[in-house]
Order: structure tokens, then C-alpha cells, then sequence
């Protein structure tokens, strides 16, 4: 690290190991779930995050509810994804904000961004705008599905694009449509591979103390989720069947891997042996299978494996397979995730708090450093809350 990036990492020689990036400053220009998700865990690493938001109505995941809960006005999702940062309400309409934020980003080490492609330039806060006025700063954007092509000015949201990416039309079993994804995995994958790419580029610029544009996209980050089975496919003549017709638990791997029904709840049985699986089960007839037929004959085989697994509760074939170290486990609702003693001891959940008294029960980063977990404390903010101090600590 060279003597000019000194300020990149302020005080990091000081800082708890937990808190590795803490000196960072990350303003924030996005909204929803891609580009928060990505400033969430830099903050949790310890970067300084600084939300812009409008006045008034704010980032418009505050109203986006997954259900009709909501805490202090603000949603769930919310809070989730913008713990332990800042809010700054600025009109970026208005030529006076738009100065006092130019004022912040020449002191910046990032910026995020995740409108529309050609909305940040036009508003004059585009990467060219922006690296003129620091070209030591490290620019993030999140499109929908890249700049360039006939998708580019099309609405970037998640259930779309993976409408677009295949991994709706791959997911489920050949007897339904195509299942999407129980929650917004493009968003948060994309926001998971910007910050990978910010960093990356923080350490670069430690080297040559230049500034980059990284980018990413809904649609980029949900093709690299699916690199296994889009690598299979492309090798193999693409004629791969993409579904099981039963227990679509995967496209590519052969009986049992697949979640079949006890009696009293589901097992989920991943890669096994057919023979072992046989005696353990008492199944004859899939004992003098052809390991081959594993993949080519696995509608039946998980046909037989599921008549079995349904006559006995979970905690009888847990207790015969487990032993044997087949690869299974009993599927949790999220009481049974948290009731769990294995779980409780990851630590992951936190209680943070607001200054105006909301209390959010929350999850925390999912890493640790040195046996310590970074991140948490902080609820996520009220839109402005930190506007005064750091028009005051800034000169904005
Ligand atoms: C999510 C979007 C479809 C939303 O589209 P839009 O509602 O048309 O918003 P845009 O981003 O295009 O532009 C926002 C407009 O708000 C204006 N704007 C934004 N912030 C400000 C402030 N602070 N002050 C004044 N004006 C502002 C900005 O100038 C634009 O106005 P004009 O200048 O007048 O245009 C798009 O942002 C998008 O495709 N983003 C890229 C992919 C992405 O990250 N998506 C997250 C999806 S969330 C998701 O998937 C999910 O929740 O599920």
C-alpha cells in the first residue's frame, strides 16, 4: 500500500480485527435490494456508509413490505438491509444538493449506484462526472441486465430477471411451470459480487491509487449463479434433460438428490450410493442398480425412494442414515432453524436498536474474522437522520 492511500484505510492499524475496512467511506446513492445489500456488507465490514436518499419519501423499500409488518413506518426489508448506516436526504434535482453531494464524493473512496442505465449521467452524477471529480474513487453500479442491448432500458427487478436468466424456467419439476426462486437471489447476488468487485479494486488501487468503474447486473450475477448447470449444458451437445420429472431437486444429478415427504415431515437425501442406500432403506429393488441408472433411471428410483421415506416420520430415518453418514437432513421451517441448539451457538442474530426506540430483531454478517463476527449495533436509519451532522462534518 502506497503512502497516498493511507486515507483509503484511515485508521485501519487501529481498528478491532472485526471491523476491517473501517476508514472506508462508501456514499450510497442506491435503493431497494441490489445495491443496500452490497453497502450492507461493507458496513458490516466497517465501512462508513452514508445513505442518500430523497427527502420525505426515501429509499422505496422502506414501503416495500413482505408481509404487513412494519417498524417505525419503515419496512422490514428495510431495516434488514440498511443497519449500521447513515441517511442523508438530498434532492438530486436540485443544483444545491447536487453540489453538496459532488462536495462529499471528492472525499469518498466509493460510490454505489443502481438506477437505470443513462439515469445517473443525466442527472450528472454518471462515472466520468463523478471520477473527474475523484479519481481515486471506486464506482459501483447495478443494472438490470448491462448497458448495452435491447434489455438495457427495461425495469431491472428481480423476479424479471430470472424470468430472463433461466434459473425460473430451470428450478421446480417437469410437471409445473417455471418455480422462481423463493426470495430476491439476483438482487442480493448482485450485490454480493459488486462489493467482491469493490474490493478488489480498493486493493488495486492501493497499488496505482487509480480510481475504477466496477459493474455488475441482475442478469450477470443470476448467469454466474448458474455456472455448474450452464456449464454442463454447454458441453454436453445442450441436450441435457433441464428437469427431473419428479423431486426437481436438480437438473443434473441422478436419484436420490431430491427432498421427499415422510410421514411426518420431509428428508432431504443428497449424492448417495444406490447400494448403500438400498440396505440402509430395505429397498431390494435398488440394490442391483446400475450406478448409472442413478442419473438415467432417476424419476424411478426417487419414485421408490419416496414410497419408502413416506412410511416413517423424519427422526427414524435420520437415525438409521445418519450413522451411516448418508449425506441428509431434516428440512426446518424457521422455528426449527432457530430453535436449534447448532444454530444458536453461529450467533447470527442481533438486536439493534433506533434512537426514536424501534427495536428490529435481526441477522447478522455472515463471516468471521479471527473468531469474531464484524458488524451490528447500529439500526438501519430514518430518512435525513444524520443529514445536519454530516453537512457539518463534510462542509457540504
Ligand atoms: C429498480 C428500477 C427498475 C426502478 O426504476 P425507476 O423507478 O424508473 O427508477 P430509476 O432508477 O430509473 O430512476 C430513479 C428516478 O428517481 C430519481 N431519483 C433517485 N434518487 C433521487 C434523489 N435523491 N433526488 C431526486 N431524484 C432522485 C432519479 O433521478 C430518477 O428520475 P428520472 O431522472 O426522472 O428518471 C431501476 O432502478 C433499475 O432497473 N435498477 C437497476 C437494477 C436494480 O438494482 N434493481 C433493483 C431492483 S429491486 C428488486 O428486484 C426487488 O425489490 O425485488
Amino acid at each position: 500500500m502506497t503512502s497516498t492511500d493511507t486515507h483509503t484505510l484511515r485508521s485501519a492499524q487501529d481498528a478491532a480485527p472485526e471491523r476491517p475496512l473501517e476508514g472506508l467511506l462508501v456514499v450510497d446513492l442506491s435503493q431497494f435490494l441490489s445495491g443496500p445489500y452490497c453497502s450492507l456488507r461493507l458496513a458490516d465490514l466497517g465501512a462508513r456508509v452514508i445513505k442518500v436518499e430523497r427527502a420525505g419519501q426515501g429509499d422505496l423499500s422502506r414501503q416495500l413490505y413482505l408481509s404487513d409488518t412494519e417498524l417505525g413506518g419503515d419496512s422490514t426489508i428495510f431495516h434488514a438491509i440498511n443497519r449500521g448506516k447513515e441517511s442523508l436526504a438530498l434532492d438530486l434535482k436540485d443544483p444545491a444538493d447536487l453540489a453538496a453531494l459532488g462536495r462529499l464524493v471528492r472525499q469518498a473512496d466509493v460510490l454505489i449506484q443502481n438506477f437505470r442505465p443513462g439515469v445517473a449521467e443525466r442527472i450528472g452524477i454518471g462515472w466520468e462526472a463523478m471520477h473527474a471529480l475523484n479519481p481515486r474513487l471506486i464506482y459501483g453500479s447495478i443494472s438490470g441486465y448491462g448497458t448495452d442491448g435491447a434489455w438495457v432500458k427495461l425495469p431491472g427487478q428481480d423476479l424479471l430477471a430470472q424470468a430472463r436468466s433461466g434459473l425460473m424456467w430451470l428450478s421446480g419439476d417437469a410437471t409445473q411451470g417455471p418455480v422462481p426462486f423463493g426470495l430476491a437471489v439476483g438482487d442480493m447476488f448482485a450485490g454480493v459480487a459488486l462489493s467482491q468487485g469493490i474490493l478488489a479494486a480498493l486493493v488495486r488501487r492501493g497499488i496505482d491509487g487509480k480510481g475504477r468503474h466496477v459493474e455488475t447486473s441482475l442478469l450477470e450475477a443470476l448467469v454466474d449463479l448458474q455456472f455448474e448447470v450452464l456449464t454442463t449444458w454447454l458441453n454436453d451437445g445442450r441436450r441435457t434433460p433441464s428437469r427431473s420429472a419428479t423431486n426437481g431437486a436438480h437438473a443434473y444429478l441422478g436419484a436420490p438428490y431430491g427432498v421427499y415427504a415422510a410421514a411426518d415431515g420431509y428428508l432431504a437425501l443428497a449424492m448417495t450410493p444406490l447400494d448403500k442406500l438400498a440396505a440402509l432403506l430395505e429397498l431390494p429393488a435398488l440394490a442391483d442398480r446400475d450406478p448409472a441408472d442413478a442419473f438415467r433411471a432417476r424419476d424411478e428410483i426417487k419414485a421408490l425412494v419416496g414410497a419408502r421415506v413416506a412410511e416413517r416420520p423424519v427422526a427414524d430415518w435420520l437415525a438409521v442414515l445418519q450413522p451411516a453418514d448418508i449425506w441428509c437432513s431434516e428440512v426446518l421451517d424457521w422455528h426449527g432453524l432457530t430453535g436449534a441448539d447448532a444454530f444458536r451457538r453461529l450467533d447470527m442474530l442481533q438486536t439493534v436498536r433506533r434512537d426514536d426506540g424501534v427495536v428490529i430483531e435481526t441477522t447478522r454478517s455472515p463471516l468471521t474474522i479471527d473468531g469474531k463476527r464484524p458488524g451490528g449495533g447500529r439500526a438501519a436509519p430514518q430518512v435525513g437522520e444524520h443529514s445536519d451532522a454530516i453537512r457539518a462534518e463534510f462542509g457540504l
